[in-house]
């Protein structure tokens, strides 16, 4: 069963009784305290548990000659009622071994008593208990959907106590809370439904029936009761009730009322008259009345009072959920599928991911464009669309959200009829082992469609970053030419923080071809190997990223020039000594791994850029092993000394070159299928692949990826990918 039938039965459960419910726990939580209350004097007797009836109904007895009856409650406390030896009236709690009168039967507490009819009935009588039963079970219900809930959500039983990820407080402490008093609250509900049975005699209701032949009453051999075997035998502590004989005539006798069962008792020979066993139901009953009210038990009272109080939360925190999935949701599309140009295909479990979508819908339509949002799941053909933005979120060991299950096998049933140019954002926490796995999967199963081409690499968020979604949103923006700001203040018209940077050197070349710029670095300026420059060319919104290397202490950028490119042609018409300002964009996830046990670095063009920096700075001479791709040996010529001396200095393991206008033609993904055995060595021993460039290379190394993965390493390419292996940033 999927997880939504589950999480809609919760739901309905929960809505449908919510109000019942919440009465039962305030209730309930209030008479919590009436075991509680009850247990603060002290009138349980000392050594109670071991106290047995031979030794307190002749001691009684004989202190109350006049004594009818005694009672035992669920305290403990021995009440007696009867006369004394001086015939004045008594009831009253005793000392069973002495008689001693240990204190008065209080009134009964009208508050308390007022909760309890509440609690119960709701002052409605039968109609009332019918409904406060019905309230019960359907908390039981409430509770065995939740518990289902939490096993799928941990994929499994066995590991139903690991830890939760605390990614929103209602949601953590609903889920934690609802693990710990998962056991009270199945108690209190199970046992409230079979005392509204047993009430309403569903479940038969038993009354002994003692059938003494009078007749044959004995009077012989006459035994002091002190002696009697049954009582000897009998605790105290198992006793309900016992009448005293009301007369010396044989025919009255001792009746005992004990936990288990009933029994009459010949008054003079101590003999067993009758003695009928309690059915289950009846011991169940008297169980679940003990834990339902925490008679017994005043620590077991508290756990019931904190459990109310749970209760109570879980209504909050449930509906705080509730809300927060639904408020999230798809907005209705204002253009049909079949005439919208750009189509955005969600995937989410708890609506987070739609906020964002709803946000680029909303920019594009305001833009002028025409927009489809819908449901992964929901996928189908476009005939109109030429841009595609998938955003998803991962759930589980790394599988789809709910409304994307089906994307996978949707896919190739609806071959698209045009080229279409897609994105994929994915959303996901690094606290799951299998980081956006999900969205991988996506981008991998599109670049494998014939009519779909990547606009931008993949991008992941981590947690809701604003930053990383920022970032996404400006590559986005930069390829549509669109001006989008999902997150307003983040992507903001106007660039903050920007720095003042100067150029040192500029190899600046004729058009077509790649061109190196370095640049001082501001000195307080925190700059990594494989972060972004961001450019404003015309000084306006409009925003170039562009790969850093820092070599030596500079921010090092290639560039190749294109003809009328905003972003080449500006920094190519920069001088030695000119000074402009950027903007630093950290980005952590393209940072040189130095945890790793190998690096493998995959290049074309200008993708080199942040390599060289990264190659420059591996003063720990971790393995590393780059190929890069240039159409001609000329491209290559400006980095051909700085490498091998990267390489004589030990920093580079080795260097292997693809040209694929010259020689034999090679591009970088047949250097690496020839050396497959390396790549799924790297990556099965905790090696990291850095891949850089351009997308349709980053297509064709991950098809290859997707090979070597499938024919010699343990896992898919996904996981490599989701556990931060496939580290990438392509344009
Ligand atoms: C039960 C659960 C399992 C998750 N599993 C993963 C996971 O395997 N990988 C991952 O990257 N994120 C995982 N996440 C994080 C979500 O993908 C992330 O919070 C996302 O932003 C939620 O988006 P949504 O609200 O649109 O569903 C998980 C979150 C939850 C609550």
């Amino acid at each position: 069963m999927t997880i939504s039938v589950w999480r809609y039965s919760h739901l309905a459960l929960a809505v449908s009784s919510f109000l019942f419910i919440a009465l039962a726990a305030i209730t309930g939580f209030i008479l919590a305290f009436k075991p509680v209350s009850e247990k603060m004097p002290a009138y349980r007797a000392k050594e109670f548990d071991k106290v047995t009836l031979a030794q307190a109904l002749p001691a009684l007895r004989k202190a109350y000659p006049g004594a009818t009856d005694i009672t035992v409650d669920a305290n403990q406390f021995v009440t007696l009622k009867g006369t004394d030896a001086d015939n004045k009236k008594i009831n009253a709690y005793v000392d069973p071994t002495t008689g001693k009168i240990l204190g008065n039967i209080p009134p009964t507490n009208e508050f308390f008593q007022w909760t309890t009819s509440l609690h119960r009935s709701l002052f409605l009588h039968e109609l009332g208990r019918g409904f406060m039963g019905v309230t019960a079970f359907l908390l039981m219900l409430i509770a065995v959907s939740g518990t289902v809930l939490i096993i799928q959500r941990q994929q499994g039983v066995k590991h139903f106590f690991k830890k939760i990820v605390n990614e929103n407080f209602a949601q953590y402490w609903h889920v934690v809370l609802g693990r710990l008093m998962l056991i009270p609250i199945i108690l209190i509900s199970l046992t409230g439904t079979y005392l509204s049975l047993s009430r309403f005699h569903i479940i038969p209701e038993f009354k002994a029936k003692h059938n003494v032949d009078i007749d044959n009453i004995k009077e012989d051999p006459q035994i002091k009761p002190a002696e009697f075997p049954i009582f000897k035998q009998t605790l105290l502590a198992d006793v309900q009730s016992v009448e005293f004989p009301f007369s010396d005539f044989p025919e009255d006798h001792y009746k005992l009322k004990l936990k288990d069962r009933e029994v009459i008792v010949n008054q003079f020979t101590g003999e067993l008259l009758t003695d009928i066993k309690y059915p289950t139901t009846t011991i169940l009953a008297e169980l679940s009345l003990d834990l339902h009210t925490g008679r017994t038990n005043a620590i077991w009272a508290v756990v019931l009072a904190i459990g109310a109080l749970n209760i109570l939360f879980f209504i909050w925190s449930g509906f705080v959920m509730t809300f927060k999935r639904l408020s999230n949701k798809a907005e209705k599309n204002k253009f049909k599928a079949d005439e919208a140009e750009y189509i955005i295909l969600v995937g989410s479990e708890s609506g987070t991911t739609f906020r964002y979508a709803n946000a680029l819908s909303q920019e594009l339509i305001a833009q002028g464009k025409s927009v489809y949002l819908t449901e992964l799941d929901k996928y189908g053909l476009y005939p109109k669309a030429n841009h595609l933005v998938v955003m998803t979120s991962t759930y589980g060991l790394g599988d789809a959200p709910p409304n994307a299950t089906k994307f996978t096998k949707l896919l190739p049933k609806y071959p698209q009829k045009q080229k279409i140019q897609y994105s994929v954002l994915g959303f996901g926490s690094h606290a799951y082992p299998d980081f956006c796995q999900f969205a991988f999967e996506v981008n991998q199963l599109l670049s494998h469609q014939e009519w779909a081409e990547a606009l931008t690499d993949i991008h992941t968020v981590n947690d809701k970053e604003p930053s990383e979604i920022a970032l996404w949103a400006e590559a986005w923006s930069q390829q549509t030419e669109l001006q989008i700001d999902l997150l307003t203040g983040i992507s903001a018209q106007t660039p903050k923080d920007l720095k003042k940077l100067t150029v040192t050197t500029n190899t600046a070349t004729a058009e077509g071809e790649t061109f190196r710029i370095r640049l001082k670095t501001p000195t307080r300026a925190k700059v990594t190997s494989g972060d972004l420059l961001a450019i404003y060319p015309a000084n306006d919104h409009r925003e170039r990223l562009y790969s850093i290397g820092v070599v030596g202490k500079e921010i090092q950028l290639s560039v190749r020039l294109h003809p009328h490119g905003l972003g080449s042609s500006y920094l190519h018409g920069l001088e030695k000594g000119r000074t402009f300002k950027a903007r630093i964009v950290d980005n952590p996830h393209f940072h040189f791994p130095e945890e790793a046990t190998s690096v493998v670095m995959i290049s074309n063009g200008t993708g080199i850029a942040p390599f060289l920096g990264m190659i420059s700075q591996n003063d720990a001479q971790l393995p590393i092993h780059l190929y890069c791709g240039f159409r001609e040996s000329a491209s290559f010529e400006g980095y051909k000394d700085f490498l091998a001396e990267q390489e004589s200095a030990g920093k580079l393991a080795k260097l292997n070159l693809a040209l694929s206008r010259e020689g034999n033609k090679q591009y970088v993904s047949h250097q690496l299928e020839a050396d497959s055995k390396l790549i799924a060595q790297t990556l099965q021993n905790d090696g990291i692949l850095m891949i850089c460039g351009s997308l349709s290379m980053q297509k064709d190394v991950l098809n290859l990826l997707e090979k070597i993965c499938t024919t010699s390493t343990d896992s898919p390419l996904s996981y490599y990918q989701s556990h931060g292996r496939i580290l990438m940033d392509c344009y």
